[in-house]
């Protein structure tokens, strides 16, 4: 679905907004819930990632198909590995078999798993056969995704004598590994990060408990531009978050300052509101905690006519599509000056922007999503829309509360 979209009449905005529960949060909890008998969960994300999570939770053999959630891939791999009898052909969309896991496989077959692959070695599909995990060290690189070593730290709690990750390399998307532990904490189970080791303690039930997923910010990243994009005086409220957040992302109410966005605490909400700021014109920002704000910062970064220079970017390659690329080719489309690298993007202070550009999504729910706010400045057309339901199915919907004009072609 195509749909052409323009900003509200009045772009002073005042309006609250309800966003999903955070989609790492939920496949984080579906799991822990289908390892611990007695937990329940609140505010769980309606989103697709979320959805393919608890179906393939449901599974022990067949196909298991989770289509392009990444966290799904990973978590369930971990997942059926240690889940003895089952026998599962793990798989997922066409881009879901170019995402790599062979650190992931290495580690848990290092373990003592059976994981071997059905095409291409190193990529999904994966044939996994459940079995009792041997061993409980392994080594593993951490400088290509978190999301490997979040599966190894789920499931460790269940094995017989827990589990020691020694991580090689730079450690990357590091608040991810830390929200696995914050919900293992919320458990009762005991762990430790110390340098580059993580260590879990083995725990064998757990009390009943009720996770309450907070909702998404990364959701929230798009409301954070817009509010930026707007008037002084504009105020959105979002619901439900919280001050302490397990969430990396929540970064966000500091780095949208330099853009004029206050973010406060009510109960269970956040209010933005514009405000008048020192106008800048460059920002350097490292994201290597933080990779999934990078589209929506730098889009807003375009649609303001500052300029930018955002690194830490390296894991952005091997997302839902090559985020770098598809950034340079629909920047280029508005008419930004803006060049990257395999890890970093630049962005030249412009204020020249292209009317009714569509903008190619790339199966990537962040580029319709970050372009979207765009819409405050000119006009423009988002291709394959529907893409943003891996995450946020109600979008499209929440910008028309907004009173943004979303019209389908
Ligand atoms: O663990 C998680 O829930 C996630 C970790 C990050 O991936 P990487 O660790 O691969 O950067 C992030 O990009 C992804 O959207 C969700
Ligand atoms: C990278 C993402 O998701 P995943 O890796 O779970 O597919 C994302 O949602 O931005």
């Amino acid at each position: 679905m195509k749909l052409h979209l323009s900003g509200p009449e009045n772009t002073l905005l005042k309006d609250t907004i309800k966003i999903t529960g955070s989609k790492s949060e939920s496949n984080r909890s579906l799991l822990l819930s289908a390892l611990y008998p007695g937990i329940k969960i609140e505010n769980l994300s309606n989103s697709d990632d979320a959805q393919v999570m608890a179906a393939g939770l449901k599974q022990r053999e067949g196909t298991v198909d989770i289509h392009h959630a990444g966290t799904a891939m990973r978590f369930l791999t971990g997942y059926f590995a240690a889940l003895e009898g089952s026998d599962v052909l793990l798989t997922g969309s066409k881009r879901m078999t170019e995402r790599p896991i062979k650190i992931l496989v290495d580690a848990l077959n290092e373990l003592g798993a059976n994981i071997s692959y059905e095409k291409e070695e190193g990529y999904p599909p994966l044939r996994i056969k459940g079995k009792k995990l041997s061993k409980n060290r392994v080594r593993l690189p951490a400088n290509i995704s978190s999301q490997y070593i979040s599966s190894l730290l789920l499931i460790a709690p269940s094995l017989e004598n827990g589990l020691e990750l020694e991580l090689v390399g730079k450690i990357t998307s590091v608040p991810y590994i830390q929200m696995t532990l914050g919900l293992l904490t919320e458990l009762g189970i005991d762990s430790d990060f110390r340098g580059n080791t993580i260590s879990v303690k083995p725990k064998a039930s757990v009390n009943p408990v009720t996770l309450v997923v907070e909702s998404d910010w990364s959701s929230a990243s798009y409301f954070y531009s817009i509010v930026a994009l707007s008037e002084v005086g504009t105020e959105i409220t979002l619901s439900a978050y919280k001050e302490n957040s397990l969430q990396g992302d929540s970064v966000l109410k500091e780095i949208y300052t330099v853009f004029g966005v206050e973010t406060s605490f009510g109960e269970n909400r956040i209010t933005l509101k514009k405000v008048p700021n020192n106008p800048t014109s460059f920002i350097e920002r490292d994201l290597a905690n933080a990779p999934d704000i990078a589209q929506t910062i730098a889009v807003t970064c375009f649609g303001m006519g500052i300029g930018c220079h955002l690194t830490g970017l390296h894991t952005l390659k091997i997302k839902e599509t090559d985020r770098l690329e598809a950034l340079n080719t629909e920047l280029t489309k508005l008419g930004a000056d803006i060049s990257v690298t395999d890890k970093t993007l630049t962005l030249g202070t412009s204020t020249l922007m292209n009317k009714d550009v569509a903008i190619d999504t790339y199966n990537d729910h962040r580029m319709a999503m970050a372009f979207a706010p765009l819409a405050l400045r000119t006009s423009l057309v988002i291709n394959d829309a529907m893409v943003v339901t891996k995450s946020y199915p109600d979008f499209w919907n929440d910008l028309q509360k907004l009173h943004f004009k979303v019209r389908e072609l």
